[in-house]
């Protein structure tokens, strides 16, 4: 196992939430009641994808308001925004991809990366800079459940996080896998509930989805 210096390990988050919603927040008021409805729902390990203008005042004031959540960054593809998520108070990062400068930069930190990879290749280069915990992205269209399987032979003790494509209906089939703690999904946090305000019905997705597994 190679040495860091993370703050958590990837594998503690793994562990901590079998479902991590993707979050796209459009208007910045919508971030601590969106955070408080997925915890309430049972869900705490949030990702907020860095694809909005107010995604990095987001993750400050979820990581402020709501101290039960651990809240972290998602669509980084580059180190100026590795930086930018740090210090708005990211408390982990994911990549849809991996090149070795960001993953390399993250390993020298103390915020833990999840590399996004769709090959094995680019498992093998991470695992040489000391990654075990990757995201599987995008998921559905990479192979899905059935590559995920084929990885588990070759691949012992590498853990994935499958995201991309990931519905209501496929999420138990990748949680069933021997390498999968947990997946990612932007169907828990629809834009038209955060649109309403339906905070309820958010809570309510989380729930079913958690009782469902
Ligand atoms: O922007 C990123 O870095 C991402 O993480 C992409 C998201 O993982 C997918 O957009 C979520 O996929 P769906 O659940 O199919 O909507």
């Amino acid at each position: 196992m190679a040495q860091n210096n993370w703050s958590i390990q990837p594998q503690d988050i793994f562990k901590r939430s079998p479902i991590v919603p993707v979050m796209v927040i459009n208007k910045i008021e919508d971030a601590v009641p969106l955070a408080r409805a997925l915890v309430a729902g049972g869900i705490s390990v949030l990702e907020v994808t860095l694809r909005t203008p107010c995604a990095l005042e987001a993750i400050t004031k979820i990581a402020k308001e709501v101290p039960e959540a651990l809240v972290g960054a998602g669509t980084i593809l580059n180190e100026a925004q590795l930086k930018q998520a740090i210090d708005a108070g990211a408390q982990f990062v994911i990549t849809p991809g991996a090149t070795t400068d960001l993953l390399k930069a993250a390993m020298a930190g103390t915020v833990p990366l999840i590399p996004g990879v769709a090959s094995i290749s680019e498992v093998m280069a991470g695992m040489e800079l000391g990654y075990t915990n990757f995201k599987f992205f995008p998921a559905e269209a990479s192979g899905g459940v059935n590559a995920l399987k084929a990885f588990s032979g070759p691949l012992a003790n590498i853990r994935f996080c499958p995201t991309g494509g990931i519905t209501p209906s496929s999420y138990k089939d990748y949680l069933a896998l021997s390498n999968v703690d947990c997946i990612g999904g932007s169907w828990i946090a629809p834009t038209d509930a955060m649109e309403q305000g339906d905070w309820a019905r958010i809570t309510q997705l989380c729930k079913d989805a958690i009782s469902g597994i």
